[in-house]
């Protein structure tokens, strides 16, 4: 069995649990609160901005050029086509460049990023890749979901968020960055399988932290 179906069959109860928080449902019936997904729009670009990292540090400690071409061209996808999408919705919302820049990381935010660049810089390519699939693989398999709601791809106001995680140019990226872990891991010994296990699932946990934190519209919990 691949390193990937091992994944997927074990953490299906937490992932289903993604796919049935209020955030991603309403999304896909279109019932979100706008001030919900502005919420969590202004946090997932920064959130990317550190995940873009991420794809520089898997560049630095690819061993093959290819490998390397690959992680240089998730960091541009990222940086011009994901966050391209942010901007939208960000004009939409009023929002000017100098409120995306201004804003500070909430508390799962900064926990979720903080993760994964430890792992990344401390880690083997195959930590760093373990950490960084759940969010791709994730929004992929949700986006293909909701894109069978009726109308939903064509929702005035989410259908664009539908139609970009639902694309086979990102689901191209998600494939590529699965095969990339089963490569890593084949003949690897069972305790570094346990590991990267683990890894996997932490980041798989602040996924379902970054949808309730931006249902519930968390910040710090002190008056500032
Ligand atoms: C929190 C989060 N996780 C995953 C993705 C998909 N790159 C995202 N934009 N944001």
């Amino acid at each position: 069995m691949k390193f990937s179906e091992r994944l997927y069959d074990k953490l299906q109860p937490i992932w289903r649990q993604n796919h049935d928080h209020p955030f991603v449902r309403g999304i896909g019936d279109g019932t979100l609160e706008r001030e919900k997904f502005r919420f969590f729009m202004i946090q997932d670009y920064l959130y990317l901005i550190d995940y873009a990292k991420l794809f520089a540090l898997g560049a630095m400690k690819a061993d093959t050029v290819e490998t390397m071409g690959k992680f240089a061209g998730l960091l541009n996808s990222t940086l011009n086509e994901e966050m391209s999408l942010h901007r939208q919705y960000a004009a939409k919302f009023g929002i000017t460049e100098d409120e995306f820049e201004q804003a500070k990381p909430a508390p799962t935010t900064l926990a979720y990023t903080h993760y994964m660049l430890h792992v990344g810089q401390n880690g083997t390519l195959a930590d760093l890749v373990a950490a960084v699939l759940p969010c791709m693989w994730s929004y992929w398999e949700i986006g293909k979901e909701l894109s069978q709601i009726p109308g939903a791809s064509d929702h005035e106001f989410y259908g664009e968020w539908i139609k970009m995680y639902s694309s086979s140019e990102f689901g191209e990226l998600a494939e590529w960055c699965i095969d990339l872990l089963d490569q890593l891991t084949e003949n690897k010994p069972e305790a570094e399988l346990v590991k990267l296990e683990e890894i996997f699932l932490n980041t798989t946990r602040f996924e379902y932290m970054f949808w309730e934190m931006s249902y519930r519209l968390e910040m710090w919990p002190t008056d500032e």
